[in-house]
């Protein structure tokens, strides 16, 4: 399915500061809660309406609401965890589930060590949350691990893609729309996304 490249000028001016080598993991966090927030303005801009009337102190006034939709956000540990605060801003009723999955960093094989998600997943609208698709091997898995629970509807949200990434999740599993900031060059022979950021999880968490 479709490809969203949200290049709203608040996300690139942002994402730019996010990618500089020399942004430390404090205002690192920042930016992603606040880009995460400005994306998850456009990926639910087909969220479906429903009217409803409200009464204002004067007269009734013919209204529209999001219609009972439910929703669960599901970030991919470590560094998709650095997305949800700004998506619950304006989504704060979504549910949270939490997939634990890690890059091999010799094999780049994804190795799947969590997994905690909400009972009713079939039910939902799923946002799956990762700020990078690099190989694409992560997302992939993360994707069937939601629908092996019983997940129909799912969008994918990353800050970066590597357009390796993106022709592998549209390969295995081309119901899935994503959503992403910045469509960057290529993978170097680490797998990592060029020029990409470094690594998310690291620079989000202050690791090494
Ligand atoms: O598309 P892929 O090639 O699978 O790479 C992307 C994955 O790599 C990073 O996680 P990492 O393995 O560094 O784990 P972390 O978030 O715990 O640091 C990133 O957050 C993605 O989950
Ligand atoms: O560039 C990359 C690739 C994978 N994971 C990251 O955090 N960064
Ligand atoms: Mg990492």
């Amino acid at each position: 399915m479709a490809v969203h490249v949200i290049d709203h000028p608040l996300i690139q001016h942002k994402l730019s500061i996010i990618r500089d080598v020399n942004t430390g993991a404090k205002e690192f966090r920042e930016l992603l809660e606040e880009v995460s927030m400005l994306m998850a303005y456009e990926f639910t801009r087909n969220f479906p309406l429903e009217e409803v009337e409200v009464e204002t102190p004067v007269a009734t006034a013919n209204c529209k609401v999001v219609s009972g939709k439910k929703v669960a956000i599901i970030p991919i540990l470590r560094a998709g965890l650095g997305m949800v605060g700004g998506i619950l801003k304006l989504i704060p009723t979504a549910k949270v589930g939490h997939i634990g999955v890690y890059r091999d960093p010799e094999t780049l094989q994804p190795i799947e060590y969590y997994c905690k998600l909400p009972p009713d997943l079939s039910e939902r609208e799923l946002i799956l949350l990762d700020p990078m698709l690099a190989t694409g091997g992560s997302a992939v898995a993360g994707i069937q691990f939601l629908k092996q629970r019983g997940a129909t509807q799912i969008r994918m949200v990353n800050l970066i893609a590597a357009p390796e990434g993106i022709e592998n999740v549209q390969a295995k599993h081309p119901d899935v729309d994503i959503y992403v900031a910045a469509v960057d060059d290529r993978l170097n022979s680490h797998g990592y996304i060029i020029p990409g950021l470094g690594d998310a999880g690291d620079r989000l968490f202050g690791t090494k």
